[in-house]
Parts: C-alpha cells; structure tokens; sequence
C-alpha cells in the first residue's frame, strides 16, 4: 500500500462504491436487456452524483472500514474477503464475540453466492465458517493463527435470501494449537458443522 493519507470522505466514497459494485454484480444475474442497461445506467449515474460531490455522502455515513495506519504511517486498508465493506467480494458479517464463543450473522445472500439453484455454494459455507472460527480463535489467543485443518459437514442446503447465524466455539487450546468448532444455520436448521485446528505462528 502507498502511504496517499485518506481522508474520511475517501473512506466513505470507497465504501459507498463498493456498495454499487455489490448491487451491480446481483443485477448483472437478475436483469436482462433493456432493463439491464437502465440498471446500469442507473447505478453508474449514483457513482458518478458521488464522485461529482463526494461530500454529499458525508456526514450522514461514516466508514466501516477506516483504514490504519502502519508504523511507517503507510495506508492499510481491510481487505478481508469476508468482513471488509471495500471489499466488493466480502457478503458482511455482524459478528459478537463473548470469550470462547463468536456469533455472526450474515446475508440475506444473493445470487452470486449461489451454487445449486436457490442454494448457497458450498465453498462459501466453508469461508464463511472459516472466518468466524478463526475470528474466535483470535480472540481468545488475541493474536492471529493459520487454519491448519476445517472438517465441513453438509447436513441440509443453505437457502439464499435468507439471514443466516454462523457461530463457533474455541473447544481446546494445546500449546501452539487451537481446536475450535462451530456451525453455520437457518433459523433453527443446522445445515452446516465445522471443526478445526488453527497453529499459531512459531
Ligand atoms: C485477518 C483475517 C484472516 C482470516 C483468515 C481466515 C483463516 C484462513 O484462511 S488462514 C489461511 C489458510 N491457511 C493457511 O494458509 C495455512 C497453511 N499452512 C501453514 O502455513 C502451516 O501448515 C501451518 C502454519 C498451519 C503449520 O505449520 P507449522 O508451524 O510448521 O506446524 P507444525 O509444527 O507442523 O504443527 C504444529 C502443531 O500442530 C500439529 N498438527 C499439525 N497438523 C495437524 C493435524 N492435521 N491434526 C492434529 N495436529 C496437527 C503438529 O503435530 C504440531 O503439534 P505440536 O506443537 O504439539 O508438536
């Protein structure tokens, strides 16, 4: 990353654009035709009133994501595939964490997540259970770890469109390992079970 500052109307331009992209990538599977083309128009002409008066966007938002700062004073942005507003890729979790325990909750998810028809993919069931385990896992150890293992299960398919709960568990901690479990559900569905290691670095 350069070390450009950024201000707070950056930050919030950033994320306002992201939320266009987001919106564009879902309308790019639900609209055909003409209508695609006005959605289009539509969504770069919102971009554009932004970018003409990013200042409008201010103060009534502000930055979920403000970017740090490093030691050298560099900009780092959060670039986590999973939870970073910026990114346009990350569905957004609201995450609480209690000690051992971490509770997300995330969507309704759109289209492109879809895997079977109507279904969540499974791969992002694993990211999504991958990101809040190693969520509580930091917590707990209050530094960063590498998963090692993740064991999925698949007990039902996840609905899209829906607002799901993901929640994990640290169940052990041996030295540099740390064992932690959780699942990924749809109301009262369990549709997904995860357990794994998370290694701490030497
Ligand atoms: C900022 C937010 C980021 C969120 C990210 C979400 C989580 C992620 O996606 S992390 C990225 C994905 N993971 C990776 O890329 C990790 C790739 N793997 C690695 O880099 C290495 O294998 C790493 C670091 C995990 C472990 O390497 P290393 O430190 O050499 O481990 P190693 O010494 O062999 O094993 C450590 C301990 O675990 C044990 N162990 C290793 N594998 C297993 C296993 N499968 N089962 C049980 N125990 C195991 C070893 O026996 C050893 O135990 P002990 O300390 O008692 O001797």
């Amino acid at each position: 990353m350069d070390a450009t500052p950024e201000t707070t109307a950056d930050s919030v331009l950033a994320e306002f654009a992201a939320g266009i992209c987001r919106r564009m990538a879902e309308g790019l599977l639900e609209h055909t035709g003409g209508e695609l083309r006005s959605f289009l128009s539509a969504e770069s002409a919102r971009l554009q009133a932004a970018l003409a008066d990013p200042a409008t966007l201010e103060p009534a938002e502000q930055p979920h994501d403000p970017p740090r700062f490093s030691r050298k004073g560099h900009v780092v942005i959060n670039t986590n595939p999973v939870t970073s507003h910026r990114n346009v890729l990350a569905p957004l979790l609201t995450e609480k964490l209690e000690d051992d325990r971490a509770v997300a909750t995330v969507g309704p998810l759109p289209r492109q997540y879809q895997g079977p028809r109507g279904m969540l993919h499974g791969g992002y069931v694993g990211v999504l259970l991958d990101q809040v385990l190693w969520d509580v896992v930091f917590h707990r150890l209050g530094h960063a770890s590498f998963t090692r293992t993740l064991n999925l299960t698949y007990e039902s398919p996840v609905p899209l469109g829906e607002e799901l709960t993901v929640e994990g568990r640290v169940t052990k901690i041996d030295g540099r390992k740390t064992f932690a479990e959780g699942e990924l559900r749809s109301g009262d569905t369990v549709c997904a079970r995860a357990e794994g290691l998370w290694v701490s670095p030497r």
